[in-house]
């Protein structure tokens, strides 16, 4: 997952661009960007950091116009640490496009060869974005058929872009002196959204938390294999550019991605946490009885609407044990297991006195690598817990994540291989209740009747795109520079300065 955000106005929206990617700051903590245009000329400024960081006062008076885009990345492909692999890309041809992507290509490998050698285009960096740009250029440049461009070759570039391109994609690209183009893979793995403001102004984002907390009125969201164009003068054009599109929303959004506060795909995040929360209370009363439970827990942040809920229906007290420290950001998608673990420290601290002498059920939206549950058990353990029980709201992650979520193997997953007995005893925690797979869709799933079914592939294995196989995975990772080989370094990253959002 990155944070994108497009914007058509009348106004300057360097401003509402900066604030609608600090509402998107929990998608994306590694680098930023923002492109702006006024004429055909484009403005651009990205860097590594979050947002407070990237952009100062001068770097903001560079960015004048009326249009542009803006995206917070999380690395998924490439190279976590690369500054020219943060967005948005250009590409001067045809016309002068930029683009932000949240999401990820499982093909760019052979897009990239086939680009050189068929396309004659040159990407020159790790970055499966780059890719989709120069791909999209290039149908965008077949598909024109006279100046000014006209919507429908830009509908038709998309269409061939969906022909072209595999995984997961939700895109904003600015074609120089033409308009605002948003488009979602035939999927609709990642989310994206279309709102307006009273003045006119169109925007697209990655959540509804950023039309809303920048006072457009939500409208859409964008259909999966949809493509909008954005004319200049704020018109809306919309077509379905895919041959079967089917909506299978990433399920991992609403169990830990998304804000509680935004509304994907029909659904509210909140809403689905508290149904969560609800069927996890089933499974906690076959494992743990109640009564043996003198308090529930939540490990801010994610987990706190699944842990009132589950404590309401289990009639146990629900407390706050742990105190985050605001401004150390989230550690599931910091690069590198060097900084999440100590992160982990950095960022909760224990409230001794709820833990002392009582039998404490905690609660995680998820588990992934354990990073988290390993010192939050020994924490309360040293905060004098008699017994430490653990309760995750979703099913034990088992397998990669290759649609942007950065769970790119197995090993790495403290559940994968494992039972979880076996997970138990590596997590430290005297009983340990998962949600079941089922159980967690049918939460979900509830709450929007007319979903085709959800991208849960990291927890149930079945990728919806069909044609992910274990080499596949492994070509994936052979290209990814991450954060293990260089985990270790820790100092620019465990303690962002600005707040987390
Ligand atoms: O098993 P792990 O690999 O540790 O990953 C899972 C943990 O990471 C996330 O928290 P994070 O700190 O990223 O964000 P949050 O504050 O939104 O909960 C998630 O909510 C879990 O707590
Ligand atoms: N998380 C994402 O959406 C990542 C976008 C893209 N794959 C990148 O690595 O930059
Ligand atoms: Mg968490």
């Amino acid at each position: 997952m990155c944070g994108i955000v497009g914007v058509v106005s009348t106004a300057p929206v360097n401003q509402l661009i900066y604030d609608a990617l600090l509402l998107l700051q929990h998608r994306g903590q590694d680098a930023a960007g923002i492109v702006t245009q006024q004429g055909r000329k484009f403005f651009m400024h990205k860097a590594k950091g979050m947002v407070r960081d990237v952009f100062r006062t001068r770097n903001m008076r560079a960015l004048p116009g009326n249009v542009g885009l803006g995206q917070v990345r999380y690395p998924t492909a490439g190279n976590a640490y690369s500054e020219e692999e943060a967005q948005p890309f250009y590409v001067n041809a045809p016309f002068g496009i930029v683009l932000v992507h949240n999401g990820n290509l499982t093909n760019a490998r052979s897009l990239r060869s086939e680009l050189f050698q068929t396309d004659h285009r040159h990407t020159n960096t790790e970055s499966d974005s780059e890719v989709l740009l120069n791909v999209f250029a290039h149908e965008l440049e077949r598909a024109t058929r006279g100046v000014p461009l006209q919507p429908e070759d830009v509908f038709t570039a998309v269409r061939a872009v969906h022909q072209r391109i595999r995984g997961s994609y939700a895109v904003i690209a600015l074609i120089a002196g033409h308009g605002l183009l948003a488009f979602r893979d035939p999927h609709g793995i990642r989310p994206l959204s279309l709102g307006r403001g009273a003045d006119g102004t169109v925007m697209v984002g990655s959540e509804s938390v950023a039309l809303e907390g920048t006072s457009h009125a939500f409208e859409r969201d964008i259909a999966p294999g949809e493509a909008i164009f954005v004319s200049l003068d704020g018109t809306v054009h919309a077509r379905q550019c895919a041959d079967a599109p089917k909506l299978h929303p990433c399920i991992f959004e609403f169990v830990y991605l998304a804000r509680p506060d935004s509304v994907l795909d029909g659904i509210s995040v909140y809403q689905a946490r508290l149904n969560l929360g609800e069927a996890l209370a089933k499974r906690v009363v076959s494992t743990v009885p109640p009564t043996e439970i003198d308090v529930i827990i939540p490990i801010p942040e994610s987990s706190r609407p699944s842990a009132t809920q589950l404590a309401h229906l289990l009639g146990v007290p629900y407390r706050e044990g742990f105190v985050k420290n605001r401004y150390v950001g989230r550690t599931f998608i910091m690069p590198g297991q060097g900084v999440r673990k100590k992160s982990v420290r950095q960022k909760l601290n224990v409230i001794a006195s709820e833990f002392k002498g009582r039998n404490v059920l905690l609660v995680d939206d998820s588990i992934v690598r354990g990073t988290t549950s390993r010192e939050i058990v020994q924490m309360a353990r040293d905060a004098g817990a008699r017994k430490v029980y653990l309760a995750s709201a979703a099913p034990p992650v088992r397998y990669p994540n290759v649609y942007g979520i950065d769970m790119p193997t197995t090993s790495e997953l403290v559940a994968h291989g494992r039972t979880v007995e076996e997970v138990r005893q590596a997590i430290g925690c005297d009983a340990l209740i998962y949600q079941d797979v089922e159980g967690m869709k049918r939460a979900i799933a509830r709450l929007n009747t007319s979903l085709d079914g959800f991208d849960a592939s990291c927890f149930d294995g079945v990728y919806v795109t069909g044609d992910i196989t274990e080499d596949s995975i492994a070509q994936l990772n052979e290209g990814r520079v991450g954060a293990e080989e260089q985990g270790e370094d820790t100092s620019r990253l465990a303690l962002p300065n600005a707040e987390a959002v």
